[in-house]
């Protein structure tokens, strides 16, 4: 067994996980223990697992990796994984919640910014208390660079459901495809209705496999430049998620290159969040939660 004893329960709007912080690097789970701690029904429960760890401990990460991370001044570090048991790059919500633990741990200042190692580079929490309407234990992130593909070259379709739309790719360190399914190159059901126990299929096919979203612009009051929007995820290594933070982030991308407008909050069915987008940059805002602290028997 390669897991502390006790393990934290955790959220981020709704995109939930189990947490443990491994100071000695002794605790680097296995696939089929991340899959047995994120079961539903067997284990505890989980979108994903986070070992907040020291970046030296991470086995997978490459020396150019470590070198970056430990350049940009992060002494601890978010091993995320998928709750198939897969590694991710990256998770947005997963660093709100393993900051608010870090706090709670007593190896991060609940005044300061936080710089977290992640696979996709270092990111930056900013604490921000209780904000409306974003909830209690509010962090913004500095995400960092991104990029994004060709608009629209990807068909999305989700097996099953009548229609398609069309995708634009864009990498957060990890891989998203954004499809804003009510504009004129959609035909699939409004964002509501749709089936996302099912795993949407996106052609041509993307090899690293990717993470899909589908998009509804609500709103664009041009006199502030704020936009409005509803997202729905199915997410790489998981499924459909309350929540996710890069899927987010991808969405301000997309829909910043579609309408001009950098600012948005964007509702998913875990909470409203806020994605500011620059031309080097995107900023995610948002809560974090913790719910219980769980001895494993
Ligand atoms: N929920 C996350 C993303 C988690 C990783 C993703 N499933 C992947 O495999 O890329 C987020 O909040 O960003």
């Amino acid at each position: 067994m390669s897991l502390p004893q006790r393990v934290t329960k955790t959220h981020a709007t709704g995109n939930d996980f189990v947490v443990y912080l491994d100071k000695s690097g002794k605790f680097e789970p296995t696939a089929d223990e991340v899959r047995f701690l994120c079961d539903r029904h067997f284990g505890i429960g989980g979108d994903g697992l986070i070992r907040l760890t020291r970046p030296d401990f991470v086995s997978d990460l490459s020396d150019d990796q470590l070198s970056d991370v430990l350049a940009g001044g992060a002494k601890w570090f978010m091993d995320y994984r998928n709750a198939d048991g897969s590694l991710a790059e990256m998770c947005g919500n997963g660093t709100r919640a393993i900051t608010l633990f870090a706090q709670r741990e007593g190896v991060a200042d609940s005044t300061e910014p936080f710089r977290l190692g992640t696979r996709a580079g270092v990111k930056i929490l900013t604490p921000r208390g209780n904000m409306r309407p974003y909830g209690a234990n509010v962090f913004q992130v500095e995400m960092g660079e991104w990029k994004i593909g060709e608009t629209d070259a990807y068909e999305v379709t989700i097996p099953g459901t009548e229609g398609s739309a069309r995708g634009t790719f864009v990498d957060m360190g990890n891989p998203h495809v954004v499809a804003v399914i009510e504009d004129a190159f959609a035909s699939l059901p409004v964002v509501e209705s749709l089936d996302l126990v099912t795993k949407p299929v996106v052609a041509p096919v993307i090899e690293s496999d990717q993470n899909v979203e589908f998009v509804r612009v609500d709103d664009i009051d041009q006199s502030t430049g704020v936009g409005e929007a509803t997202m729905r995820v199915n997410e790489r290594g998981c499924g459909e998620t309350l929540s996710c933070g890069t899927g987010l982030c991808a969405t301000g991308i997309v829909l910043r290159a579609k309408t001009g407008i950098s600012h948005w909050d964007i509702t998913v069915r875990g909470g409203t969040l806020r994605v500011d987008v620059t031309d080097s940059d995107v900023k995610l805002t948002g809560a974090a939660t913790l719910v219980a602290d769980i001895d494993l028997l």
